[in-house]
């Protein structure tokens, strides 16, 4: 029978199948940070149970961590147990766990993929809803609650319902200086928020092929902004590329191996989807949002809407609000709104290449008066590879902040948050009331407006500098 991607996998993976019952997967590789994971290691010591496959499970410091004093003991007291708590579970199950001042540290969802931990085909779950990002290697990744984090460190396994397959094919090719975070933008606002939900999404067609894993981790990433159970592309050769000679990656025959398996990895010619939703890159622009969920966005050269305008009573409602939260005018061009802080990083654009790009685009150029911008690395590794190539420099010299690896400021659960008011161009994917700090008022932004943005001190795209 022919099939998509994702019930390839998923047939792999399948322990047990009853008529009526969810399936009982095997989990090939189980991610930890410290926030979803104390109850689920108590659970484990209640019942005296072990951890069935250590070498299948690895944790690191995300959070919680500071992208300052690193080197110092974590002086919030919340944030200090978090991470004490996951040390001592760690060791005490002999689990992997890579901690603040570790080589390997980071966010889990760049840690994964940059050991080659991640792969095609795989299962890969962790206590986190950006799990998803890890699908961008033809693996099915997606998060799940603490309760199922304590079954899968006890059996290696999880009870899922097999969810049902959307293809979102993306023909043509993004324009120039138009981004992966664009066309995930794009995708949401227009279908809106719940446009995934009960799907494993398939991202393909020619813009997708021609998007780097970075992209495609950002595309993955923010399926669950969109409502997705996860997200998925199909391996090829920029997969395989990305993977040989990590770390963790298959080495020699286990490595011809295991390509010729992944190239397997692909949705059958004749194989059906649940639904289907085609879009055209070429046609996208860069996008921002306005509001306050990843769906209220319109491109960068557009006005804030008009509630009013919104045709359904929820969507004017919501709206409203929206502006009133985010100090907006109706009307208001989206080039003329005033940033007061720019952050760079997060597990949707805090890889080497988003650094990358941001650090070009502010070559040269200084962070306006009033404005400030915070690069915070996805990773250690990523903020080492950055310094080896001098970007570091480029990002202090132009007058922001260059800060250790974590969360940072995509969630307020660490030093880094805005204050009351607060109004930020973010790389991240999350914009709802607060979640940079109580009363931040937060813009989803790609890396080209992110770094414009800085240097102009309003909404802007690299063309808005020359
Ligand atoms: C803290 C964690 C459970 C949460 C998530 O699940 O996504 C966080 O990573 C986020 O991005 O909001
Ligand atoms: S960077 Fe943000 S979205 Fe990603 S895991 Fe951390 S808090 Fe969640």
């Amino acid at each position: 029978m022919a099939k998509t991607l994702s019930e390839k996998v998923w047939d792999e993976h399948v322990v047990r199948s009853a008529e009526g019952e969810p399936d009982l997967l095997y989990i090939d590789l189980h991610l930890l940070h410290e926030v979803t994971s104390p109850q689920a290691f108590d659970g484990l010591r209640l019942a005296g149970r072990q951890v069935r496959r250590p070498d299948l499970t690895l944790a690191t410091e995300d959070h919680n961590v500071p992208t300052l004093d690193w080197d110092k003991p974590i002086a919030d007291p919340v944030s200090k147990t978090q991470v004490d708590t996951l040390r001592k579970n760690c060791a005490e199950f002999g689990v992997r766990l890579h901690p603040l001042g570790d080589i390997e540290q980071g966010i889990v969802h760049v840690v994964g993929p940059q050991l080659g931990l991640t792969q095609p085909g795989m299962t890969i779950v962790c206590g986190d809803s950006h799990t998803s990002t890890h699908g961008a290697f033809g693996a099915i990744a997606f998060g799940i609650g603490t309760s199922e984090v304590e079954h899968v460190l006890a059996t290696q396994t999880l009870m899922q319902a097999k969810p049902k397959t959307m293809a979102v094919t993306v023909n043509g090719s993004l324009p120039a200086g138009v981004t992966a975070k664009d066309l995930i933008l794009t995708l949401i606002t227009e279908t809106g928020t719940g446009g995934g939900q009960g799907y494993i999404v398939e991202y393909r067609g020619q813009a997708i092929e021609e998007l780097s894993m970075e992209g495609r981790m950002t595309v993955c990433n923010m399926s669950i902004e969109w409502g997705a159970k996860a997200g998925m592309i199909a391996p090829d050769q920029t997969t395989f590329d990305y993977i040989e000679g990590k770390p963790e990656a298959p080495q020699g025959a286990d490595w011809d191996a295991a390509v010729a398996h992944w190239k397997t990895l692909v949705t059958d010619a004749d194989a059906t989807f649940d639904k289907e939703i085609v879009l055209d890159a070429s046609v996208m622009t860069p996008f921002v949002t306005w509001g306050t969920n990843p769906g209220q966005g319109v491109p960068l050269g557009g006005v804030v809407p008009t509630p009013s305008d919104f045709a359904d009573e929820q969507d004017r409602v919501a709206a409203e609000k929206a502006l009133e939260y985010m100090g907006l005018e109706a009307g208001q061009p989206m080039r003329e709104v005033k940033v007061d802080t720019v952050f760079v990083g997060s597990c949707t654009n805090g890889r080497i290449e988003d650094l990358r790009l941001a650090a070009d685009i502010i070559k040269g150029h200084t962070v306006a008066e009033g404005t400030r911008l915070l690069v915070v690395p996805g990773s250690v590794r990523v903020r080492l590879q950055a310094m080896e190539e001098g970007l570091d420099k480029v990002f202090i010299e132009a007058g922001a902040e260059w800060r250790g690896a974590g969360c940072s400021m995509c969630l307020g659960m660490n030093p880094d948050t805005l204050a009351p008011q607060e109004r930020s161009a973010s790389t991240s994917n999350r914009n709802f009331e607060g979640r940079q700090g109580k009363g931040g008022r937060t813009h989803l932004v790609s890396i080209p407006v992110a770094a414009a943005t800085a240097v102009k001190g309003t909404l802007a795209s690299p063309a808005d500098l020359v």
